[in-house]
């Protein structure tokens, strides 16, 4: 059967059903000519005419397929049904040969239901968002396309309509459901970004108050400003992306590729040496003909082929409709054997939102002044450490934005610089201090270690060539990731490590808290990277869990990348293997309990359909069964097969 499911059989005058359809009048026919041929008394012109007609039914869709197949030099086993079909007809086992036809079609047909069903779930997301968005300029409102919405655009949603485009509420409070994008299933609060504040871009605001195109809005009207245009939005992205996981081959499939390859042949030299079997032993040509088509059905790996692409697409399905983006069999499969998993800390493991604990100046230096300093220079950077003392001090301190700063630069894994007042500061880890030559005193280390004793994230201040304060922040684990790394852990994953560019003891106060195996710290991103590749020289295979930004070159290298809150990032929704479209770690358990079940279904399908061959063949060489039964078993794998994938569509944690 064909493995390629781009091809569509919606033409017909049945509709989208008509393959199915015409298999049922193959069948019907096949019966009406059998009936006639057992008890009708005729003259067998009428129940010939009625195999014909049963023929021709059978072979409508597959003959096409495989002709268009043969003339891009493909060929394919449809090929190798309609051969042994005709056959039958040419030493008139017409009933036969009907049957195969018959039972080929309709395992055809409901194979490519099911993949249609499967695919038709992942790709509903395309019919996400609205045609129309209601654009507000001044106090008049008009409908227009939503290609035609620019950004700074601001557009009206009415309660219980969807959203149109991706942006940020700035009037209205609403209860939204994301479940389109994300797969929660309950509605999220959101409320309008802060009045008089200039908008930042999408991926920098708090998701209180951004909105995803394709959502749909709760109770009250809402109006959005419009941060990205519709070619661009979440969901866009989104629909390309779901389009090119099909191209992927999984492993397993690229294996039963190249042994198809190999085997077909092989059975189609073995059927033509049957053809010639009467020259040997004691029999007619028609007998030898009718053991070699039997043999060729027998032989023929329908199943196989169908296999492991079904499993994959369903597994895929099923993820999708919990807001989890699997790219490809390779993901699946990887993660499906994962036994280490190494997680980023902030975001990730933690709610990523730190509070603001210390703020202490050094050295007589004002206080007043190293608040100012801290949130001007903080305010500009988007490490989410830099956000929250920016707001933190902001809400408490109630300050201006002054523009007392500039030429804010991230230094990765160590802090920020930048210009205050025209001289050079430093905000970051005591390697940022050493690197700029600030001295660290032991008053000042004393200090740290205070704080970092009770778990705080420690930064010092470098400023006019001295240390002249430092703040502290503490970052506290997610609710669910205790209980998650319980459940992975009960699953059967081995190893689980966090790797953070935070203080080793901070680090490990955390791992602590919420029982993961190892902890290491003070990691650098490319720290971060070796970790992964000691990991993979340990374990084989290494999922890293992140939120795909300070982490990318690390999640790029282990064996699968999988994203936090992907729906909120285009950078992890684009390059992780895995992207979970919402922040919930506790999705984790479920998409890799779905790789393994999928993993499980992958390898019974392949001893299903091997087995059958295995026993079909020699029993059908030694001539001890006809063709209907052997097409009774040879598409009944099949079928067996494709319903032992769809089962991962109804997929579950226990
Ligand atoms: N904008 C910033 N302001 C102040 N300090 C910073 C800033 N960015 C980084 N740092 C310092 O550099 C350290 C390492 O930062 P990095 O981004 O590598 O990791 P992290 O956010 O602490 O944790 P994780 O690696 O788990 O994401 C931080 O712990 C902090 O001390
Ligand atoms: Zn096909």
């Amino acid at each position: 059967m064909s493995n390629d499911h781009n091809h569509d059989h919606s033409s017909g005058f049945f509709g989208k059903n008509t393959e199915l359809y015409f298999s049922f009048l193959s069948g019907f026919f096949l019966t009406l000519g059998f009936s006639l041929d057992t008890w009708g008394g005729l003259e067998s012109y009428f129940h010939l005419t009625s195999y014909i007609i049963s023929y021709g039914f059978g072979a409508y869709f597959i003959s096409q397929e495989a002709v268009q197949k043969l003339r891009q030099g493909i060929f394919e086993i449809d090929f190798l049904m309609i051969a042994a079909a005709i056959g039958a007809a040419y030493i008139g086992s017409w009933a036969e040969g009907a049957l195969l036809l018959f039972l080929f079609s309709l395992g055809h047909a409901l194979e490519h239901y099911a993949m249609n069903k499967a695919e038709k779930s992942i790709k509903s997301l395309g019919n996400l968002s609205p045609k129309t968005a209601l654009l507000k300029t001044g106090d008049s409102i008009e409908e227009i396309a939503i290609e035609d919405l620019k950004i700074g655009d601001v557009i009206v949603v009415k309660p219980h309509t969807k959203i149109a485009a991706d942006g940020v509420i700035i009037s209205g409070e609403s209860s939204i459901n994301q479940a389109p994008i994300t797969g929660e299933s309950m509605p999220v609060d959101k409320s309008p970004f802060p009045e008089n504040q200039q908008i930042p871009s999408f991926s920098d605001i708090d998701k209180d108050h951004t909105v995803f195109s394709g959502t749909i809005n709760g109770n009250s009207a809402l109006e959005i400003h419009v941060l990205k245009l519709t070619k661009d939005s979440t969901v866009s992205r989104l629909i390309s992306l779901v389009n090119d996981v099909e191209t992927k081959k999984s492993p397993t499939q690229r294996l039963t590729k190249r042994f198809e390859k190999v085997y077909v042949p092989i059975v189609i030299i073995l059927v033509a040496l049957l053809c010639f079997a009467f020259l040997v032993i004691n029999e007619t040509f028609n007998e030898s003909l009718y053991r070699a088509i039997t043999v060729l059905v027998a032989a023929s790996p329908c199943a196989l082929a169908i296999s492991t692409p079904s499993a994959v697409l369903s597994g895929i399905a099923r993820a999708a409709q919990r807001g989890v983006l699997i790219k490809g069999g390779k993901a699946l499969e990887d993660l499906g054997s994962i036994t280490t998993i190494a997680f980023d800390k902030t975001g990730t493991l933690t709610e990523g939102k730190p509070s603001l604990k210390q703020v202490i100046a050094f050295n007589d230096f004002n206080k007043e002044e190293l608040l100012q300093l801290l949130y001007e220079v903080e305010r500009l950077s988007n490490h989410p450490l830099a956000k929250a003392i920016a707001k933190s001090i902001k809400e408490q301190e109630k300050l201006e934005d002054a523009n007392l700063a500039s030429n804010v630069q991230a230094i990765q894994g160590k802090g920020v610089e930048a210009i205050y007042k025209n001289e050079p500061v430093y905000i970051g880890n005591t390697r940022l201090m050493t690197d700029n030559s600030l001295v660290i005193s032991e008053a000042i280390e004393t200090q740290i270690n205070q704080l970092l004793e009770v778990g705080e994230t420690v930064m010092l201040v470098g400023y006019q060539n001295q240390i002249i304060g430092l703040v502290s922040v503490m970052d506290i684990p997610r609710k669910a990731a205790a209980e998650t790394l319980k459940r992975l852990k009960s699953i059967g994953v081995k190893n689980m490590i966090m790797l953070t560019g935070d203080h080793e003891r901070v680090g490990q106060a955390i791992a602590k808290q919420i029982g993961l195996t190892e902890s290491r710290g003070n990691l650098l991103p490319e720290d971060k990277v070796d970790a992964i590749r000691l990991l993979k020289e340990r374990d084989g295979k290494v999922a890293m869990v992140g939120d795909g930004v300070n982490d990318a070159p690390a999640m790029a290298l282990s064996t699968v990348s999988v994203a936090m809150g992907a729906a909120g990032s285009d950078v992890a929704l684009e390059t992780a293997d895995v992207a979970l479209m919402s922040d919930k770690i506790e999705m984790l358990p479920f998409v890799i309990g779905l790789s393994r079940a999928s993993k499980r279904i992958i390898k019974q399908n392949i001893f299903i359909s091997l087995g059958v061959v295995a026993i079909l063949v020699p029993v059908t060489i030694l001539g001890l069964t006809n063709i209907g039964l052997a097409v009774l078993f040879h598409e009944g794998s099949t079928i067996v097969v494709v319903l032992n994938a769809l089962r991962l569509l109804a997929y579950n944690e226990d």
